[in-house]
């Protein structure tokens, strides 16, 4: 019997703990933090693809580009976004196959360089909304906008950030060979950033576009196209709350998709932080239910991931 098959969804801020804790170093020691929760999984029988975002490390690969303007070619923003997959991609890969050697499994890590296909006519470029990079004051941000032509937003109560576009991701051109990669035992690393956003022509070419998808909407896209049993979004905290930080909070255990819609409605997730993530575990719900699937959604924070997975903990996003 083939083994249950997880993909979990690691977060770009989540490598970061604060902006005196963003070098390389510090986001590695992030890494290793995360994969020992993810290396249990995998103890315990999951097939795991790790996807990861990128928002705060493709910010700085631009603006290190900016800064170096005129001594070196500056690099498009679909270049940055490989280049997150490659950096991040690597730290994972070498934590994984650390943390997996040290629990005494012998099972082999693979990054894989991934595209995601998006529409040349999504509106989405032309209302960048996506933030990365680090955070700014307003004063310093708007100076940005006026002297360096950066679209600007604040993102969510944190601070001001640059914006670039973030069209919906369509589909995950390498699903295949991840799949096939999965087949032959191996963990994968995959989407990167949301995947490195390109365009296919009518003679079926591929050219990569500037913009930076949403990594929770191409998890919930690849775990569509694997037909996942579990789409897993690790975050700060090891509930979905509703009235997050009001003295009436709640914890919620389980959500169906009506109770979801329902709270979505009132607002109770904000943009760029909760929200993405239940959208995108409710995709990947809608399409299991309109395909007869069982695939299911789980929000929790990583240290909680085994408590979650026993239902002591998390939430849980059901039918
Ligand atoms: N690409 C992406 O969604 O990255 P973050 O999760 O880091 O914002």
């Amino acid at each position: 019997m083939s083994k249950p098959l997880a993909i979990v969804a690691v977060g770009g801020n989540a490598l970061i703990t604060d902006d005196k804790h963003n070098s390389i170093p510090d986001q590695y020691l992030s890494v290793i933090e995360s994969v020992s929760h993810i290396a249990e999984m995998i103890e315990a029988g999951w097939d795991l693809v790790v996807t990861h975002g990128n928002g705060p490390q493709v910010g700085f690969i631009l603006r290190r580009s900016e800064l170096a303007k005129q001594e070196v070619a500056p690099v498009p923003l679909d270049y940055a976004v490989g280049d997150t997959q490659g950096a991040i991609g690597y730290m994972f890969q070498k934590a994984l196959n650390n943390e997996l050697q040290r629990r005494g499994m012998n099972k082999p890590v693979v990054t894989i360089v991934t595209q995601t296909l998006v529409s040349a006519d999504d509106r989405a470029f032309n209302n960048p909304s996506k933030p990365i990079g680090a955070f700014f004051d307003e004063a310093t941000a708007r100076q940005r906008q006026q002297e360096l032509n950066w679209t600007v937003m604040e993102d969510a109560g944190r601070g001001w950030r640059r914006t670039v576009a973030s069209p919906m991701p369509q589909e995950i051109i390498e699903h295949h060979v991840i799949a096939s990669l999965l087949a032959q035992g191996c963990v994968v690393i995959a989407c990167g950033g949301g995947g490195i956003p390109v365009v296919r022509d009518a003679k079926g070419q591929l050219t990569g576009v500037e913009a930076v998808i949403d990594k929770d909407l191409a998890s919930a896209l690849l775990a569509q196209q694997l037909e996942a049993d579990l789409l897993l979004i690790p975050t700060g905290v090891k509930q979905v709350a509703v009235n997050f930080g009001q003295p009436d909070q709640r914890w919620l255990s389980n959500l169906t998709m009506a109770e979801a819609q329902e709270l979505i409605d009132q607002q109770q997730f904000g943009a760029g932080s909760m929200l993405p993530k239940v959208e995108a575990i409710m995709g990947f719900i809608a399409y299991n239910q309109q395909h007869g699937k069982t695939g299911r959604g789980l929000i929790t924070s990583p240290e909680a991931i085994r408590d979650a997975l026993e239902h002591k903990t998390g939430t849980w996003i059901t039918p």
